[in-house]
């Protein structure tokens, strides 16, 4: 099996007199999709604040490709192929859902700086017409082809949320984080996320985490499921291993599925 792109291990996150985390880790292969669930408040978010660069652990490390990232920035992370979403959308409601693609493409800089951006350079040119491309591409692998000039902010939640999805696809990602990517999506949206999803891991070798709420998305989805509570990993394997262990049906599927 081939080894970690991402790895989290020894994670500690304290919050005043709360230790969101305690020895906590993760890791994702090339390829794999690795579903974490867990309790409300078990430490999810705070992990994947801490993988993404937002936090910084008290305690632990954060390898990406082998490197230590525990102190980079996630401006660094993302120049190195790392991309997430967010619980709460982040998009540019005022733009269109096309625009909000090319924009996630300009920290790369335009080229030739202002001056090219005043007088139309051919160069300049030539690359916002590449990220055009690039993002009706993108809109078309996740089904979004028709709402390219709409405005994002007028989108229903489930369209918005998949737009999130694309935005975070608009640079090709090797590890892509999802925070919640199927909260407020209808049936026929979460098949299409899954669908997106799988390609992103099959065709492109991209590593995919997430977190999600769903519990029956996440184990139809995912091929290895890691199982949080009270900031530490309570089990992981496949899906069926993880539905068959007594502690996790104890902590939180009991309740859930
Ligand atoms: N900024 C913060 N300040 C203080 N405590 C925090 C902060 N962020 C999280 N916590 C606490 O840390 C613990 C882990 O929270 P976290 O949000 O990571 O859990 P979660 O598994 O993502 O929960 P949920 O499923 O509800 O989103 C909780 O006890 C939470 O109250």
């Amino acid at each position: 099996m081939s080894r970690y792109v991402l790895e989290a291990t020894g994670i500690g996150v304290r919050f005043g007199g709360i230790q969101a985390l305690r020895d906590a880790r993760i890791g994702v292969r090339p390829g794999e999709v690795c579903g974490l669930i867990g309790p409300n408040g078990a430490g999810k978010t705070t992990l994947f604040d801490v993988v993404s660069g937002i936090r910084r652990p008290d305690a632990g490390r954060v390898m990406l490709d082998g490197t230590d990232v525990t102190r980079r920035s996630p401006v660094w992370r993302a120049r190195h192929g790392m991309r997430r979403t967010f619980q709460r959308q982040q998009l540019f409601g005022q733009l269109t859902v096309a625009d909000n693609l090319v924009v996630a493409q300009e920290w790369r800089g335009g080229g030739g700086g202002l001056v090219a951006d005043v007088l139309g350079a051919p160069a300049r040119r030539r690359r916002e017409t590449a990220r055009r491309e690039r993002a009706a591409d993108v809109l078309r692998t996740c089904g979004l082809d028709a709402l390219a000039p709409e405005y994002a902010g007028a989108l229903p939640v489930g369209r918005a949320r998949m737009v999130e999805l694309a935005r975070a696809l608009a640079d090709p990602p090797r590890v892509l984080l999802l925070d919640e990517p199927a909260s407020g999506m209808t049936a026929d949206e979460r098949q299409q996320l899954s669908a997106v999803i799988r390609h992103l891991a099959d065709e492109q070798g991209c590593a995919v985490l997430l977190v999600e709420h769903n519990v029956a998305f996440v184990m139809e989805l995912c091929a290895r499921v890691v199982v949080l509570d009270l900031g530490t990993v309570l089990a992981e394997g496949t899906p069926a291993e993880v539905r068959a262990d007594a502690r996790v049906r104890e902590a939180y599927l009991g309740t859930t599925a």
